[in-house]
């Protein structure tokens, strides 16, 4: 039996950096998480625990930390690119790098009687947003998913659920008005780089969350595939969406033990579990499965 080496990649994962934009007393701030992942010529570390070919997670870490400085943070996707574009382009051993950055948003704390504080900040909720990058290096092969996670939204009516198979174990009465909750998680692929990631980012943000406002939902997939194609529709940028979406179970509480009627007013918000429900929507090229997601 031949016993091989098969793919594989390293790196320093999940590198937390926070950089203040000093503005006179005026300051911008960018919170990250970067996980930088690497691969190429790198058979002879795992083969003969030779480690000419590899560039430290140490160093990897360190490079975050110091381009951050040199060259700030903008958008996530401009960051990530000039991170993975220097690995590959610097070192012969790395031929391909992957980046991925969660950015949280901090806001400025409002000014009871003024203008908004210059250095302070409120941590914006639990919305993150994210980007994947894979590159061979400049003038190789690329490619830029940008995304959010836990966006959590609710729409108090204009959802129903009916119709459904119904089997010796279905209990889940049909309903015409129900609360729709979840925690979106949505990424979106590039055909190409747009001028703006921060413009796009809004875009198609906004997108997903005026689809879940407007689609009176007869079921949370039909929810999923308009926000996916309101996204492919209004941002031609955007050749792929992914979407992860739990249905965060809202059961109206039977109060009649209590002498009182529940017009759909008193709910049990359940924790778990939940309906997990997920989707792909693509343009007519179809999905690309594969690496630019992984
Ligand atoms: O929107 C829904 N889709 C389902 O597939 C499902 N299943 C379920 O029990 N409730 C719901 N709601």
């Amino acid at each position: 039996m031949a016993i091989v080496l098969g793919p594989n990649r390293y790196g320093k994962a999940e590198t937390r950096v926070v950089r203040v934009t000093r503005d006179g007393p005026t300051h911008h701030v960018k919170d990250l998480n970067v996980s930088v992942s690497l691969s190429g010529d790198m058979d002879r570390v795992h083969l003969a625990g030779d480690n000419a070919a590899v560039l430290t997670t140490d160093a990897q870490k360190n490079t975050v930390f110091a381009f951050a400085r040199k060259h700030g943070v903008g958008e996530i996707e401009d960051f990530a690119l000039l991170l993975a574009r220097h690995f590959t382009d610097s070192q012969p051993t790395i031929h391909h790098a992957r980046v991925e950055i969660e950015e949280y948003t901090w806001n400025r704390i409002a000014h009871q009687d003024g203008p908004p504080r210059p250095h302070s900040f409120v941590r914006s909720g639990a919305e993150t947003r994210t980007c994947l990058v894979h590159s061979d290096g400049t003038g190789g092969a690329e490619s830029v998913v940008s995304g959010l996670k836990d966006l959590v939204v609710m729409n108090s009516t204009g959802s129903e659920f009916h119709g459904f198979i119904k089997d010796e174990y279905t209990t889940l009465p049909e309903t015409d008005d129900r609360i729709l909750a979840t925690a979106v998680t949505a990424r979106w692929r590039h055909r190409g780089d747009p001028d703006d990631w921060g413009r796009s980012y809004c875009e198609a943000r906004g997108r997903l969350l005026d689809a879940f406002a407007g689609t009176h939902s007869l079921s949370l997939q039909q929810t999923l595939y308009e926000m996916g194609r309101r996204v492919l529709a209004g941002c031609p940028e955007v050749c792929e969406v992914r979407l992860a979406m739990p249905n965060k179970h809202h059961f109206a509480v039977n109060l009649s033990p209590f002498g009182l009627d529940n017009p759909n007013e008193v709910f049990h918000a359940a924790d778990r579990p939940y309906g997990l429900i997920e989707g792909t929507v693509a343009d007519d090229a179809g999905p690309t499965p594969g690496p630019a997601w992984e």
